[in-house]
């Protein structure tokens, strides 16, 4: 297919109709989610919703009970963790020193992958004042060029200021997805975040 100003940047990670079963209670049903170079993909949802059941999919530190994770068109579900991370995905254990003046990659570089392409962050602004919530956002900006990011953060200024694609999650289900300004007004998101209470 020719290439035409209006193409899709290149989908370093892809997952298929990812499902994860803990002892016959689905967790996560037929996920399918494309996460392209360059880009912040944020996953969020009401709690239990499965945000971070599809991290630990990625990681390897859990195996899907069905579907496909892609990553750079190889199919790496079941692999284990050191095996991912040796490919590049990166999840970093003390999100919070990413906000210290050693910057995001050279932390990266300690903890985990020695070139990381894809940055998994579970909620980097826990617990964070706004200076260091700013602070984040502008490192994980910058760490998203040239890789790419999935974030899992419950603070809405975050994702609006960071994602690019977000995918809202509810109950192990995608329930919409679309840039912050889309979902937001998407009448199924409000309901079920409403339902939270
Ligand atoms: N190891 C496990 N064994 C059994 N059930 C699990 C396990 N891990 C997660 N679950 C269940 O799977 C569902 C999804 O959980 P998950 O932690 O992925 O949600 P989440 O969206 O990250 O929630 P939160 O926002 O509260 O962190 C929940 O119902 C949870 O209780």
């Amino acid at each position: 297919m020719p290439n035409d100003a209006t193409a899709q940047p290149a989908a370093l990670l892809q997952t298929r109709a990812l499902t994860k079963e803990f002892r016959g209670f689905r967790a996560l049903s037929d996920v399918s989610l494309s996460v392209a170079e360059g880009t912040v993909h944020a996953l969020v949802g009401p709690r239990g919703a499965g945000k971070s059941t599809v991290l630990n999919l990625l990681t390897g530190f859990l195996a899907p009970t069905s579907g496909r994770i892609l990553f750079r068109g190889e199919d790496i579900a079941g692999w284990q963790p050191e095996q991912i991370a040796r490919l590049g995905i990166a999840r970093p254990l003390r999100i919070t020193s990413l906000v210290d003046q050693l910057g995001v990659v050279e932390h990266i570089e300690l903890a985990l992958a020695r070139d990381p392409r894809l940055l998994l962050l579970d909620e980097p602004t826990a617990g964070m004042g706004r200076e260091d919530v700013d602070r984040m956002i502008t490192l994980v900006s910058q760490a998203a060029v040239g890789r790419a990011v999935v974030l899992v953060d419950h603070n809405m200024r975050v994702v609006r200021s960071l994602a690019d694609t977000v995918t809202v999650l509810q109950a192990g289900r995608v329930l919409a997805e679309g840039s912050y300004d889309q979902v937001r007004h998407d009448e199924r998101v409000i309901a079920a975040y409403l339902g939270q209470g």
